[in-house]
């Protein structure tokens, strides 16, 4: 199998009704631990995670992978910060993208009995998923996207209106999924766990990117006024 990184982001752009929403946007990625995308509400975080994961339209501009978009699409996934539940079990739910890949119903149901005690649900496999609190469809959305073993995982918000213990548990399953290999490209406002999970830090300011370095050179010594403001909880202006 190729390799999906690096990813390489050429001048994109995105715009609607006339707007331009991102862009241009250059970005080269590894694909090493997790890169944690910050910025000010309407910056343009999820919108440029949606790019990248081929779920929004691209204007102008290129974003490439080192393996074919197709196989490159195959090999990620996304967890939106409102999962949807299917009209399902929580096993069921968990099994879904298996069967989708063409695993018999079996072979899926055992796969997802075992990432539900890797996420922590296994006393609730029957429960119909609908019923479910915020941060249990959480973690199932973050087992349903595990279980194919992306090679990268899109995160956007994946713990906003989770309390402590729902965000810790969290994040314990993505360090998880990090060290086995899966590269992680999160958007978050919260700066403990951007500083708890960052390998990468990418800052968006007015849909383009502001400043881009490691975690440990943004948090200690950010290149930018508005970056340095933004790490001191200033109000910063897209
Ligand atoms: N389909 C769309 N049509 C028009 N404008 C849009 C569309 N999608 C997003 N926008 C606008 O694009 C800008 C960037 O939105 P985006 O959701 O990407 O920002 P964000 O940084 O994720 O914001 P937040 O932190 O509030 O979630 C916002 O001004 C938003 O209103």
């Amino acid at each position: 199998m190729s390799d999906l990184f690096p990813l390489t982001v050429r001048d994109a752009v995105a715009s609607r009704q006339g707007k331009r929403l991102v862009g241009p946007v250059n970005l080269d990625l590894s694909g090493q631990g997790a890169c944690v995308v910050l910025g000010p509400n309407g910056s343009g975080k999820t919108t440029l995670l949606r790019l990248l994961h081929g779920i929004a339209r691209l204007n102008k501009g290129q974003i490439t992978w080192s393996c074919p978009k197709a196989e490159a699409q195959r090999r990620q996934a996304f967890v939106f910060q409102h999962p949807v539940m299917l009209r399902r079990s929580v096993l069921d739910n968990l099994a879904y993208p298996l069967l989708l890949r063409g695993v018999p119903r079996k072979s899926a149901q055992t796969e997802a009995a075992k990432m539900a005690e890797r996420i922590g649900v296994s006393q609730m496999l029957d429960r119909p998923a609908r019923v479910l609190s915020g941060g249990e469809r959480q973690k199932v959305s973050l087992g349903r996207a595990l279980i194919c073993k992306p090679d990268l995982l899109f995160l956007d918000e994946p713990s906003a209106s989770l309390d402590g213990r729902a965000t810790r548990e969290i994040e314990d399953i993505l360090q998880s999924a990090k060290s086995a290999g899966t590269a992680l490209i999160l958007a978050t406002h919260d700066m403990g766990q951007a500083r708890r999970l960052a390998d990468r830090v990418v800052f968006l300011l007015g849909g383009q990117v502001h400043e881009e370095g490691t975690a440990t050179d943004f948090f200690a010594r950010p290149k930018t006024q508005e970056a340095a403001a933004f790490l001191k909880g200033d109000i910063v202006e897209c």
